[in-house]
């Protein structure tokens, strides 16, 4: 009787992959429990086992010497069968021969391999939150690097092709220079005949501090009842290393990977993916050639059901400068006597949006596109639970109290959010300062139809007439410092029906086609410089708290998800060609 372990080295030793049929064949017997069990009481053996087989244009069966024309497989002591076995036998064997090359899938024996490793994953996952590579503060900048060469490291110990791309210097607003972090790309197999996926992701993270409000350390994961919480635990790192684990795992059980795959994980995501864009129209004839799908998991489902994203919104992010005396002043003393700026900005701020949620800048709202009848009903399809959705959140009242309002404002009308003011007094206490400079932060969510160009005008030009009108003599800067494009995909594409395959094998329901309210800054410029498809598979959960405190990703998404990476990558293999 032969053991799965040594089956596995059968298969190793003639290096095939199990491409060879007489692997696949041995393996087969394996799975199908015809070689592992011992005889049925009164089963009649038929034969002693397979003792030569040559086979036509193979060079290589398993475990063979080369000698001369004859190629010699040794006696697989422990194949032995019954009669009652044939008939399944040859099934097995017809099945092993038919002409598509990757058929087998071996789903069983790759999700067991995943959850018997759950632990190691769950180590990988610590290790990677340990960092703290927020790339929005350049202090950060050397935990941002250290991020990439970890991410490269992990990929080389796999035996990728890893590459450590240098995208160059970040301009800070001082005028000075920091060193973006680098990007890392690396590849897995390079079969012309198979397609070739590239999977997009990032390791950096939003900020996060302990006196934020989290009830655990942020870079320090922590499990709670089977929740593994900190800072991007699930925005993005443990969606990246599910993709890096479903590679590790076809390796581990020697099964060969279904598809090419291809990683380009980047480190300044959460601010806007500096230096991306560039670098994928300099490596579009290179590292995308021959690239035939994107694919991002770089979001999260709606609610517990498992979905498939097919649209992001952009975003526009302003710093809106205030400047006036040269240094903060006494308010007793002086006020009264100065304009001050916060009062400007706080009045300029107060122009953007209404208390229902009316932009008021002009030229925006006329830009998007309106929601058509099919919109409105795939909305009107979707459950969603509006009660438990302003419990997660702690709200008593939504802008919005029907489900298709609520839905189509969080992923496909704009939205302006004020984030914070730089300058003015923040701290705990109460100082009684007039803030001589303070820099508001605000974005505007984008969607399709409007231009980040066309809205950084509208925005700049809205501002300073509004300004104008307080006749301040205060100075007001406004500068657009990111400017995402949303992405919106066709869920007709084949790659949503093979996801929506997958989710079915690994969660046995479909999916909901769910848009992001989110940005994924580089999506639409894959698309646009790459010319290929994207499909995003979230894995992160519909309460992970991303950019908040206490974010989390549950232990039965990281795992669960890394079975869907697998089952998704089965199912590519059996598109055809774009
Ligand atoms: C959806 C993704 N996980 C994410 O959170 N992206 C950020 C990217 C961004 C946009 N502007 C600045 N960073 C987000 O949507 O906030």
């Amino acid at each position: 009787m032969h053991s799965f372990l040594e089956l596995d080295q059968l298969c190793h030793n003639c290096a095939c992959q199990r491409e060879n049929v007489i692997c696949q064949l041995a393996w087969l017997l394996f799975r199908k429990g015809l070689t592992s069990r011992p005889f049925p009481s009164g089963g009649e053996p038929v034969t002693g086992g397979i003792k030569t087989l040559s086979v036509p244009g193979d060079s290589s069966p398993v475990g063979s010497e080369d000698k001369g024309n004859i190629k010699e497989v040794p006696n697989l002591q422990g194949y032995e069968m019954t009669i009652w076995q044939l008939p399944s036998m040859l099934l097995v064997f017809i099945s092993s021969v038919s002409p598509h090359p990757h058929h087998l899938f071996e789903y069983d024996e790759l999700s067991q391999y995943v959850d018997s490793h759950q632990e190691e994953y769950v180590q990988t996952l610590r290790d990677w939150v340990a960092v703290e590579s927020d790339s929005s503060d350049v202090l950060r900048r050397p935990d941002c690097h250290r991020m990439m060469d970890m991410t490269a490291e992990k990929l080389q110990a796999m035996g990728g092709k890893v590459e450590l791309v240098d995208i160059g210097v970040q301009e800070l607003p001082d005028g000075k220079t920091v060193a973006l972090p680098k990007v890392v790309t690396a590849q897995f197999g390079n079969d012309p005949s198979k397609q070739t996926v590239c999977v997009y992701g990032h390791v950096d993270v939003q900020p996060a501090k302990l006196e934020d409000g989290w009830t655990t350390e942020p870079y320090n994961l922590t499990d709670i009842n089977g929740n593994l919480y900190g800072r991007g635990a699930s925005d993005n790192k443990a969606p990246v290393l599910a993709w890096i684990h479903t590679v590790e795992v076809y390796q581990a059980l020697s099964i060969d990977l279904p598809v090419n795959v291809k990683f380009i994980i980047e480190g300044m995501e959460e601010t806007g993916s500096n230096g991306l864009d560039a670098m994928i129209v300099a490596q579009r004839d290179t590292f995308f050639s021959d690239v035939d799908y994107i694919i991002i998991s770089d979001c999260g489902w709606l609610s517990r059901r498992p979905a498939l994203t097919y649209g992001t919104r952009g975003n526009c992010y302003f710093f809106a400068e205030v400047e006036g005396p040269k240094q903060d002043l006494h308010s007793g003393v002086y006020g009264g006597t100065v304009i001050e700026p916060m009062t400007d900005l706080i009045g300029i701020l107060d122009t953007l949006i209404s208390p229902s949620g009316k932009i008021l800048i002009p030229g925006i709202r006329e830009a998007v596109a309106s929601l058509s009848d099919e919109e409105w009903k795939m909305y009107q399809d979707i459950e969603f639970d509006i009660e438990s959705f302003k419990s997660k959140i702690g709200v008593s009242q939504l802008m919005y109290s029907n489900k298709v309002d609520l839905l189509a404002h969080r992923w496909r009308y704009p939205t302006v959010t004020i984030h914070g003011i730089e300058g003015g007094f923040s701290g705990p206490g109460s100082k009684t300062v007039i803030p001589a400079k303070v820099i508001a932060k605000f974005s505007i969510r984008q969607v399709p139809n409007m231009d980040p160009a066309v809205v950084k005008k509208q925005v700049t030009d809205y501002l300073n007439s509004v300004f104008a009108k307080r006749k301040s003599p205060n100075k007001l800067k406004v500068t657009m410092i990111i400017g995402a494009k949303p992405w919106l995909a066709d869920t007709k594409h084949p790659l949503y029906e093979a996801g929506k395959a997958a989710v079915k094998r690994v969660f046995n329901v479909e999916p909901d086609l769910i848009r992001e309210g989110g940005t994924i800054p580089i999506a639409k410029t894959f698309e646009d410089v790459t010319g290929k498809s994207i499909i995003m598979m979230p894995i992160g959960g519909f309460d992970d708290g991303l950019h908040s405190q206490n974010e989390k990703m549950s232990r039965y998404n990281y795992i669960e998800g890394t079975k869907l990476f697998i089952a998704y990558l089965h199912e590519v293999a059996h598109l055809k060609k774009d």
